[in-house]
């Protein structure tokens, strides 16, 4: 899952959409905590960018950094990798320079990306110097939009490009683009399995209207955006400088169907999405998860049931409705470390292990010869809430229930949340009992799926009877097409992307000087090097050496030692017999403006 952000302000005079857009990547921070990014652009046109790994704060430098992002319209980003690799190279924006200079951010999930591939490169001749889906959706827009073989194009050829470029996409994506000089453009999938809100405001200066476009609507509602309408599947919207928005069904609306997992886990309390309020959704849930445990328990063990407790945060809202249709005391038994992030979106297993720990701490008091039902969002792979039952019991806990608002997931997320691959799922072959067996609880009670349905369903704005959701990791059963041997890949990709978190933690460690042979010998084969064969240091994904226009930059070498034991021929051959194609150059070039480099 990522969060996106584009920002036109109505006079072009103003230097300060990249001051908003860093604001607003605060807000929408749960959605993505391994890159962050902005691009600008100002009056002449030109683009300023500031990205690279790591959450908004280190890469900003606190904000230090926005200064050198000026002009009156920009993109941002934070990601949380779904394809591709979690390398510094595919942080977003994107950038092509043909046609007409274009950046791009995308939320969400190509399932076609190795057609598109292919296409590009054996049809468009145009480069992909990334493993990143995203890459290859701005390729085929910019690929498209060249089609027109004009020197500027309108609304009208933006709106056809766009229309092509659907036709060759499959998948989820809700995207922002800008094309220098001229404006903004948003789009969201045909089936809406993405969220985008645009927003509008009157400007500073009261002679026109600002426009944002983001993923949730707590950031616009938080930058003083008071009106707000959802983008509808299938829908774009371009904001061309100083005009109205204008608005296109460039495809059919082949649904209304926003991904459920939004509301169960994603999204923020404080948001609404296509008209669903998130936290009433979740006081619906736990409503609704209460009369199920009624079910599945019956009196005897419910009657046991001392206190009902959430598993900070998401499901806090969730765990009051349980307690209240239970009849149950509420207790908040877990200190949550404000300074430690989302536990599941973290990139390797070996870090949310520890995030757990380091995350949550029990009040033994809370616990002591107490029967508990703990109440989550989700169980996905099961590493918060094994932990969790050992920690209730090490506090004192007698017998510990355990309780999700959501289904079990049974089925890979294919629509941009890494949702792991089916076989790292707890639910994926086992049921309830084994399940418990398996994080150690006395019993494990699940939402059943029309229940979550309805949950949400029933706050739509259009007909609840026949509002539906995207569910798939629930049943299998997804909205769009899939093609066979998806999965297969699917598989294939997560695994090599899991090969590729395991080499940076070792990369990691080579870097600070406390790796083992094995880690050794790991990172001097998945490593990057710059020109001179020197293991990029870690630091190397701040913005100041960050990857350019899907360029992985690396920094000169200072004639300091960076190898840390590692063999240098071995990189060295990495760097010569580098296949892939990709290009990595090593100049400082990320702060500054793109166009004076081409
Ligand atoms: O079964 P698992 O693989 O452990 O994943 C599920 C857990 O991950 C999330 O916590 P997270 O810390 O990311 O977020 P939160 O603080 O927003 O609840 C979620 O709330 C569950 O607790
Ligand atoms: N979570 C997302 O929306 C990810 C976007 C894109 N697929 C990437 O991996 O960068």
């Amino acid at each position: 899952m990522c969060g996106i952000i584009a920002v036109i302000h109505a006079d072009p005079k103003s230097q300060s959409a990249a001051v908003e857009i860093h604001d607003a990547l605060y807000l929408l921070q749960h959605r993505g905590q391994d890159a962050a990014g902005i691009v600008s652009c100002g009056n002449g046109g030109r683009f300023h960018q500031c990205k690279g790994n790591g959450m908004a704060s280190r890469v900003f430098h606190d904000g230090a950094r926005v200064s050198d992002l000026p002009g009156f319209m920009g993109l941002g980003h934070l990601r949380y990798p779904t394809a591709g690799s979690s390398a510094n190279s595919e942080a977003q924006p994107f950038y092509v320079n043909s046609p007409y200079g274009i950046c791009m951010t995308h939320n969400g999930n190509l399932i076609n990306a190795p057609e598109l591939r292919e296409f590009l490169d054996q049809e468009a001749h145009r480069h992909n110097n990334t493993e990143s889906d995203s890459e290859l959706m701005l390729n085929i827009f910019a690929n498209e939009l060249n089609e027109t073989g004009k020197a500027r194009v309108n609304a009208a050829d933006c709106f056809a490009a766009l229309e092509r470029m659907y036709k060759r996409c499959v998948g989820g994506w809700a995207c922002t683009a800008m094309l220098a000089g001229y404006g903004l453009i948003g789009f969201r999938d045909p089936y809406g399995i993405r969220p985008m809100v645009l927003g509008s405001r009157p400007s500073d200066s009261g002679t026109g209207t600002d426009y944002m476009m983001a993923s949730e609507s707590v950031a616009l509602t938080q930058c003083g955006y008071k009106t707000f309408q959802d983008i509808l599947p299938g829908q774009a919207v371009i904001i061309e400088k100083g005009k109205d928005p204008v608005f296109k069904q460039v495809h059919p609306m082949l649904n209304y169907t926003p991904d459920i997992f939004e509301y169960v886990y994603f999204a923020r309390p404080d948001t609404v999405i296509d008209g669903i309020d998130v936290d009433e959704s979740r006081r619906n849930m736990g409503f609704k998860l209460a009369e199920t445990i009624k079910l599945q328990l019956g009196p005897e063990a419910l009657a046991d049931i001392d206190v009902v407790m959430p598993i900070p945060e998401t499901s806090i809202t969730s765990a009051i409705c349980v307690a209240e249709g239970l009849g149950k005391p509420y207790v908040q038994g877990f200190v949550k470390n404000r300074y430690i992030f989302r536990t599941f979106i973290m990139p390797s297993q070996k870090l949310r292990q520890k995030g757990v720990r380091a995350k949550l701490n029990p009040m033994r008091k809370k616990f002591e010869g107490k029967n508990v039902l703990l109440v989550d969002d989700s169980i996905v792979r099961g590493t918060t809430s094994r932990e969790i039952v050992l920690m209730a019991r090490e506090a004192g806990a007698r017998k510990v229930y355990f309780s999700s608002c959501a289904p079990p997931i049974t089925n890979a997320h294919i629509y941009g949340i890494d949702l792991a691959s089916s076989s790292e799922l707890i639910a994926h072959h086992r049921d309830s009992r084994a399940i418990a067996n398996h994080i150690g609880a006395d019993d494990v009670i699940f939402q059943n799926l029309p229940d979550l349905i309805e949950a949400c369903a029933s706050l739509s704005p259009r007909d609840p009877a026949t509002q539906q959701f995207e569910v798939g990791v629930f049943c299998g059963k997804y909205v769009t097409p899939v093609h066979d041997g998806y999965f297969e890949h699917l598989e294939k990709i997560r695994g090599e992307s899991r090969k590729i978190k395991v080499i940076e933690s070792a990369r990691e460690a080579v870097v600070h000087g406390v790796a083992d042979q094995k880690q050794i010998r790991m990172a001097a084969k998945g490593v990057e090097v710059d020109q001179y064969g020197n293991v990029i240091p870690l630091e190397n994904g701040s913005p100041e050496w960050g990857p350019l226009n899907g360029v992985s930059i690396s920094q000169p070498s200072n004639g300091e030692e960076k190898t840390n034991g590692v063999e240098r021929p071995d990189m060295e051959e990495r760097m010569l017999s580098d296949d892939s194609g990709r290009v990595r150059v090593s100049q400082d070039i990320s702060l500054h403006n793109m166009n004076d480099h081409f």
